[in-house]
């Protein structure tokens, strides 16, 4: 294991206070949960197949090559349906908006979410970007165009 982090700065916004940062539940934990910043008192319920776009009061800047992907908790999907509609959502590097989580309600049962909640969590990754370069063919391959299940399931 790395023992160096990569370093994000982060700004709490107002509805964000009081709520502590995302951490690492355990050492070697990928991925930090994200709390919930409702207001106190305040709560939104999702019935089923609806979603909301949950608030997390933060706003970062993540260092230039690196992403971070907001991936649904796996006790919520298991116990309660509830996942990341987009998952894994991207947060770019270069956003300096709220980073927020798209929950999306899979059961038939309402569920609720109050202030302080972890309703997810990001993963910090490094981004390789892409770069065309243009040709009339491509190369043979023993795969050639086959996929999508072209081999078979057993
Ligand atoms: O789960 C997510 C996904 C995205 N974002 C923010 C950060 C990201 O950098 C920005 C844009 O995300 P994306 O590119 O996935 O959305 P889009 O629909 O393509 O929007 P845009 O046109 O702004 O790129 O929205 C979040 O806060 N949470
Ligand atoms: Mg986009």
């Amino acid at each position: 294991m790395r023992d160096s982090k990569v370093v994000i700065e982060v700004k709490t916004l107002e509805h964000g206070k009081g709520l502590p940062l995302p951490k690492y539940e355990t050492e070697q934990s990928a991925g930090m949960d994200l709390y919930a910043a409702l207001a106190e008192g305040e709560s939104i319920t999702l019935g089923a197949l609806e979603r909301a776009m949950i608030p997390t009061g933060l706003a970062m800047a993540l260092p230039a090559g690196f992403e971070a992907q907001v991936r649904p908790r796996s006790g919520l999907a298991a116990k309660n349906g509830v996942t990341v509609l987009n998952t894994p959502g991207t947060v770019d590097a270069d956003y300096r908006g709220e980073v927020k989580v798209i929950l999306v309600n899979l059961s038939n049962e309402p569920f609720t979410i109050e202030r302080g909640m972890r309703i997810a969590q990001m993963i910090i990754a490094p981004v390789t970007q892409g770069a065309w370069a243009e040709v009339e063919e491509l190369d043979e391959t023993a795969r050639g165009a086959g996929g999508f299940g072209s081999t078979g399931v057993k």
